[in-house]
């Protein structure tokens, strides 16, 4: 367990380093091609309620998805974690204006107060899709996040209050895709990558 949580610290060194290295117009190149990959998906298109996350700088830039969700009048959720606890939720985006009025947190991630009440995706219906952020991915679908557990306590929490899991795209770049990822047995596992290059995934 020490070691996987060691080997997994020393691979986000790695990885936030090669996202370092990505060039804002590379970032951009990528970032489209996953977005068209995205919008033309089957998944996406059916899907009604979208958690997506607001995109840090060295994260596939998630824009143009968040202004297509409201184009195609779909419902958008966000997260809102709580600092100095695992707990997550997925909150509604009323708008795309919104979001530049939201406040910043200390990691420079938007997102609404604690005290600003929302809809919860949870508590009104689950989610038909969540894209899902993080540093590295694998072709088995094993995941790397930032190291705080959010995601894979959110999805826990969502399974057991509603029996069934939502569907889970990871958004990537070519850069965050490895031979292989630690995981330990809290780690879900995601349904498919999308990245900008070419990507074979198993059958699920
Ligand atoms: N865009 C985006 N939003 C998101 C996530 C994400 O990965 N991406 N999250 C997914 O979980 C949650 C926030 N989780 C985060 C976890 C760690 C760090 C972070 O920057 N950590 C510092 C180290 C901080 C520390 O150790 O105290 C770092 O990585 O340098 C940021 C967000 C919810 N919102
Ligand atoms: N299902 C869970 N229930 C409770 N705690 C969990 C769960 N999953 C992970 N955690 C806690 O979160 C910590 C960090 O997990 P991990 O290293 O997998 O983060 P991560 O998946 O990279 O982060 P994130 O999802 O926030 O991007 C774990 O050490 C564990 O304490
Ligand atoms: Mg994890």
């Amino acid at each position: 367990m020490a070691t996987i949580q060691a080997a997994k610290r020393a691979l986000r060194a790695q990885l936030k380093q090669r996202l370092a290295a990505l060039s804002d117009l590379e970032k951009l190149r990528q970032s489209q091609a996953v977005t068209r990959k995205l919008l033309s998906h089957h998944r996406y298109q059916s899907a009604q309620r979208i958690a997506v996350f607001l995109s840090m700088s060295d994260e596939v830039q998630t824009g143009d998805i968040i202004r297509d969700i409201f184009h195609q009048g779909k419902l958008c959720f966000i997260p809102r974690y709580q600092p100095r606890s695992t707990h997550m939720d997925m909150v509604r985006l009323g708008s795309l204006e919104e979001i530049n009025q939201l406040p910043v947190t200390t990691w420079n991630i938007r997102q609404p107060g604690e005290e600003d009440c929302r809809e919860e995706a949870l508590a009104t219906g689950g989610l038909d899709l969540v894209l899902v952020p993080g540093l590295g991915f694998d072709k088995e679908g094993h995941r790397l996040g930032r190291g705080k557990g959010y995601y894979d306590t959110f999805l826990e929490r969502y399974s057991r209050h509603l029996s069934e899991k939502p569907y889970t795209i990871a958004l990537a770049y070519q850069e965050q895709i490895c031979d292989s990822i630690p995981v330990t047995e809290n780690d879900f596992e995601i349904d498919e990558i999308i990245c900008a290059g070419a990507l074979e995934m198993p059958e699920k």
